[in-house]
């Protein structure tokens, strides 16, 4: 695992879309794992900058998302098809039509996630996956006590995550109980991940994560069993992580001839 410290969200948002560019100009067909939230936008908006003006080129690459809400029409904004879409597909030149959630609006959920798990297979599965962190410590919507071996299925929201995404919707109401998520054991299979936390809220989630014993109260904690994970958080959300300075020196006296 390596913890890189930074001084804010844009930085963080860089250094994290910087390893996408890496992926994406090394296997220009990559399949990226892409999420939602306020966390991973600093990361849309510099790989739309990387596009727009290093002409960083998706035009054979995929997607896919970590999760969706179950019942909310595809065109609603805040469907999570709709957040990808909206945040990243329609500024870099990815075909939409390899941009992939799971559906939340089957009648066979539980067939939607069976195929959803088979597509990513089918395309080889996720080069780089990008994750932000629940205040509880979830990955995608993989709230604590999920199985940390679980692939995709149908997930219950805690209220917390409820009331941390009512910012979203009109009002609490309005946020859907059930979700489908990308399983613990999913997001493990991707070759690389890379997770961005930002503010004083994350500190004691990427506590748990990084320095924490792994436990499914802190679902992201299993990604000290990750052989790539790049975990990028700004200083407000390294407050709490107990060798931060360490943390700091490795990357700091890092070889130029390591990447991340
Ligand atoms: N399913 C998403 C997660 O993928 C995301 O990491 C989390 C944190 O979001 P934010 O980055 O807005 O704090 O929100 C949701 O629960």
């Amino acid at each position: 695992m390596e913890v890189v410290i930074l001084k804010d969200a844009r930085e963080v948002g860089r250094a994290a879309a910087a390893a996408f560019a890496a992926t994406l100009r090394r296997k220009p067909d990559a399949v990226l794992g892409l999420a939602t939230g306020s966390s991973p936008l600093p990361v849309y908006d510099e790989l739309a900058r990387l596009h727009a003006e290093e002409g960083l080129d998706f035009s054979k690459a995929s997607g896919f998302a970590l999760d969706e809400y179950v019942g909310l029409p595809e065109d609603h904004p805040e469907s999570y098809a709709s957040v990808i879409r909206r945040d990243f597909a329609s500024r870099v030149n990815i075909d939409q039509a390899k941009v992939h959630s799971p559906d939340g609006r089957a009648e066979d959920l539980e067939a939607a996630c069976a195929a959803y798990e088979a597509a990513i297979e089918a395309a080889g599965g996720v080069d780089i996956q990008i994750l932000g962190i629940g205040t509880d410590g979830h990955i995608g919507f993989n709230e604590p006590a999920s199985s940390l071996a679980s692939r995709t299925r149908i997930k219950t929201l805690l209220e917390q995550t409820r009331k941390d995404n009512a910012r979203f919707f009109d009002s609490i109401d309005e946020v859907p109980h059930h979700v489908l998520t990308q399983g613990v054991g999913t997001i493990m299979q991707a070759r690389h991940v890379v997770l961005v936390a930002t503010g004083a809220t994350k500190a004691e989630a990427v506590h748990g994560l990084v320095e924490g014993p792994v436990t499914a109260m802190c679902v992201a904690s299993v990604l000290q069993f990750h052989p790539r994970a790049t975990i990028i958080v700004d200083e407000a959300a390294a407050s709490s992580l107990r060798l931060a300075d360490y943390y700091r020196h490795v990357h700091d006296n890092k070889p130029a001839w390591q990447q991340y």
